[in-house]
């Protein structure tokens, strides 16, 4: 039985985590590249918590300028199980308005650029993306949301852009008619590394601007992004306070198969593997490689 450790990522305006028990700072190195801070190592009753600032202290890293892979391998080193990522977005429909958490389910990646996989040549894994989030991480926190009496709409799809710059007019309509929920520029290629780390991954969407569609709201602009995250960020810290004390203590299967994902996903032969990319693998695939 592995030991469920949470981990948690603070986007825009999640620079720590109110509530965290017994700290230490670890600042984990990885053969992927430079994590986006210290990890925070705690636990909120009886969990383990890890916490990780996306964009670092301060907010130092761009969306395009996070190293995804160095983050979510040291999380996999730190032994975290699952994600909850925490991140600002803006909302493509009037019943998602600013101050509500959307629960997304599914992801759409229109980033460009940037290192989106651990594999490649030397070692070649293709993991299913279908059920990007687990269902039970996620059943676990809107339960803490109702406990908490914390509004939140189960489902939806996050159109990850590039950035750094906010859409234009004709770029927003088109993510709505297209029937996209939310917008930001983080959680692609972030969930897909959870994925091939074997990491249970959900995302809590705070909806803060309706980006730039909308006739009756200003075009979004980082003053009101930053003002809902402040604003909201109490409610965050509750919502996932309450997710850690109710946690269970070992990991629970994830019905995605995220804790297995890449089980019958490496192609690359034994003899063809690249010996210094299997030797970067080894924490984020050191359960399938040792099978
Ligand atoms: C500050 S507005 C744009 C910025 O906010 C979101 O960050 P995160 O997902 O880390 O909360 C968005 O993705 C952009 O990075
Ligand atoms: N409208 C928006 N577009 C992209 N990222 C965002 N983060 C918060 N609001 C956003």
């Amino acid at each position: 039985m592995t030991a469920a450790v949470l981990g948690v990522i603070g986007g825009s305006g999640v620079y720590d985590l109110p509530g965290l028990e017994d700290v230490r700072e670890e600042a984990v190195s990885s053969p992927w590249g430079q994590p986006s801070d210290a990890l925070r190592i705690g636990r909120i009753g009886e969990t383990r918590i890890v916490f990780l600032a996306r964009h670092g202290r301060g907010h130092r890293l761009s969306p395009t300028g996070i190293d995804y892979r160095a983050n979510i391998d040291a999380l996999k080193r730190a032994g975290v199980t699952d994600i909850v990522s925490l991140s600002a977005c803006g909302s493509f429909r009037e019943e998602l308005p600013p101050g509500l958490f959307v629960l997304v389910d599914q992801f759409v990646d229109r980033t460009h650029g940037r290192a989106s996989s651990f594999f490649g040549n030397g070692c070649v894994a293709h993991v299913s993306m279908a059920h990007p989030v687990g269902p039970r991480l996620q059943d676990r926190i809107a339960a803490a949301a109702k406990a908490e009496d914390i509004a939140v709409v189960r489902g939806g799809t996050y159109v990850c852009m590039e950035g750094p710059q906010f859409s234009s007019l004709a770029e927003s309509r088109a993510y709505k008619a297209q029937g996209f929920d939310v917008i930001g520029m983080t959680n692609m290629p972030e969930a897909k590394l959870a994925r091939e780390a074997e990491i249970t991954y959900a995302t809590i969407a705070m909806v803060t601007d309706f980006d730039c569609w909308h006739p009756g709201h200003d075009a979004v602009d980082v003053a009101a992004v930053v003002a809902v995250a402040r604003a909201n960020a109490d409610k965050a810290a509750r919502l996932v306070a309450r997710l850690a004390r109710d946690f269970p203590q070992t990991r629970e299967p994830c019905p995605a198969g995220s804790h297995r994902a890449l089980d019958g996903a490496i192609m690359t032969a034994p003899a063809a593997r690249d010996p210094a990319l299997m030797a970067k693998l080894d924490a984020v695939a050191g359960r399938a490689l040792a099978g």
